[in-house]
């Protein structure tokens, strides 16, 4: 019979700081639903001087990761301090050493994540990372549990906080890009380097995770098809909104015929697409499965207490393992051979923005490039440009294939009327 179960967290920021807010505040239910106690007896820290929201004994804190991965008397390590190559050396040690792992590091798990789970499986250890996607939604163990019995066809959500944050402040309330990350890194949203929320990575990371664990494939951030916010202007918001779409940073995984795509770029919603609704530190993650339909998982992606909820939980998941004799099994190897889509096998409808001389005949002469290319459209706007003697075209396209686009993009780059091409994004989320 278990008595109680001894935990070594690194890090004591935003998520670790939740992690012993809620062992402590909800300890009746967790040793109630375990019949043991938790009881952290180590936290790695970088200071251990440094003052903190929260009172802990100061004899847990050290600044020597061996005193939790070498330490005979820790069952658990939780890893809550981030980093990728550093921090990986760690958990394997603490893995060769029999302890079991739960992380919020997506950064470690898209880089090392199926190593990682295999040392865990030959250990008997398990390694779990559900708060790593997605915050306080438990998405993967939705995935692999709730859904295990369906096939996985396509999954298309907003899964980073910082950016989500960004664009709906640009979009409601008009402010600035720079002024509303600093918000999102004050409260604790962002990444402690916040370009790889900015730039897509972040996302990109969570969508590997997602994609791996849906079609049971190695999918590597290579295979990810990434761009950022941070070329999203309140010209292209203001737009969209007058096509009636709103700018979300979306990242879909999807499969047809065994190929896969997975990609994170700026996307164009209808205003009144559930997706479009989604609004600040939030997250949501469509499902569609070829049995069950469509399933959307909502909540929020980021922040202190809904990530350490969904630490706390994996811990809670470990624990009952242990209990029931059957840990190491985190690991199923991958079933099928990663393939993925080619350009010409991508389909989406596009929404692009170009300058262009305000003179006759150039409407027709791009409307050529387009048509050369089979490329039709279903919305076009031509206004007054913002330099004299120009104008700026709006455009969206009916389904097309990237390849098509990117044709297109690279006739129109050699016109002598087309200045340049402001911007294009995807659109989708209508029929
Ligand atoms: N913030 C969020 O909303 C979410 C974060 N995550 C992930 O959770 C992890 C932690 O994020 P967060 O809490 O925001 O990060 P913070 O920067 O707030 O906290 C990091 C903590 O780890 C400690 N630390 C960092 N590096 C080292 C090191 N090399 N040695 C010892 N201690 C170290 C820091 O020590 P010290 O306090 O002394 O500086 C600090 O306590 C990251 O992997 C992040 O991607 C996942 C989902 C949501
Ligand atoms: N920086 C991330 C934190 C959670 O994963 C985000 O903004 O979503």
């Amino acid at each position: 019979m278990l008595k109680e179960i001894k935990v070594g967290l690194c890090g004591l920021g935003t998520v670790g700081t939740g992690v012993v807010k809620i062992l402590k505040n909800h300890q009746e239910e967790i040793k109630y639903k375990l019949g043991c106690e938790i009881v952290v007896n180590k936290i790695l820290v970088h200071d251990i001087h440094k003052p903190r929201d929260i009172v802990v004994n100061p004899e847990w804190l050290t600044s020597n990761p061996d005193e939790l991965v070498n330490n005979p008397e820790i069952d658990v390590i939780v890893e809550v301090m981030g980093g990728i190559d550093q921090t990986n050396l760690l958990i394997e040690q603490a893995l060769r050493n029999n302890k079991h792992i739960v992380t919020a590091n997506k950064d470690m798990m898209a880089v090392h994540g199926q190593k990682l789970l295999k040392l865990a499986k030959a250990n008997n250890c398990d390694i779990f990372y559900d708060a790593s996607v997605a915050g306080g939604i438990p998405i993967l163990r939705s995935l692999s549990d709730g859904l295990a019995s369906d096939r996985i066809q396509k999954i298309m959500g907003i899964v980073n906080g910082t950016t989500n944050y960004i664009l709906t402040k640009m979009t409601d309330d008009h402010l600035a890009f720079d002024p509303v990350l600093k918000e999102a890194q004050e409260l604790g949203f962002a990444e402690s380097d916040p370009t790889s929320d900015v730039d897509g990575l972040d996302a990109a990371r969570k969508m590997t995770l997602l994609a791996n664990l849906a079609f049971k494939m190695e999918i590597g951030l290579d295979d990810v098809e990434v761009s950022g916010i941070s070329n999203i202007s309140q010209e292209d918001i203001s737009f969209a909104d007058s096509l009636g779409y709103t700018i979300k940073l979306i990242g879909i995984a999807s499969i047809n015929n065994g190929k896969v795509e997975v990609s994170v770029e700026p996307t164009l919603l209808p205003k009144d697409h559930p997706l479009a609704l989604v609004k600040n530190e939030y997250n949501a993650v469509y499902v569609y499965g070829e049995a069950v339909g469509e399933t959307m998982f909502y909540g929020p992606g980021a922040g202190s207490m809904p990530t350490a909820t969904a630490v706390v939980s994996d811990l809670m998941e470990v624990i009952k393992n242990i209990r029931l004799g059957i840990s190491g099994n985190s690991y199923v190897s991958p079933q099928y051979e990663t393939q993925l889509k080619k350009n010409e096998e991508k389909y989406t409808k596009y929404f692009i923005r170009m300058e262009v001389d305000d003179e006759a005949g150039t409407f027709q002469k791009i409307t050529n490039v387009f048509s050369d290319e089979k490329v039709s459209f279903a919305k076009i706007l031509q206004l007054p440009g913002s330099k004299k003697e120009t104008a700026e075209i709006v455009m969206v396209t009916h389904q097309i294939s990237k390849q098509q686009l990117l044709n297109s993009l690279d006739h129109l780059q050699g016109l002598s009327v087309v200045n340049r091409i402001i911007s294009y994004y995807r659109v989708d989320g209508e029929e």
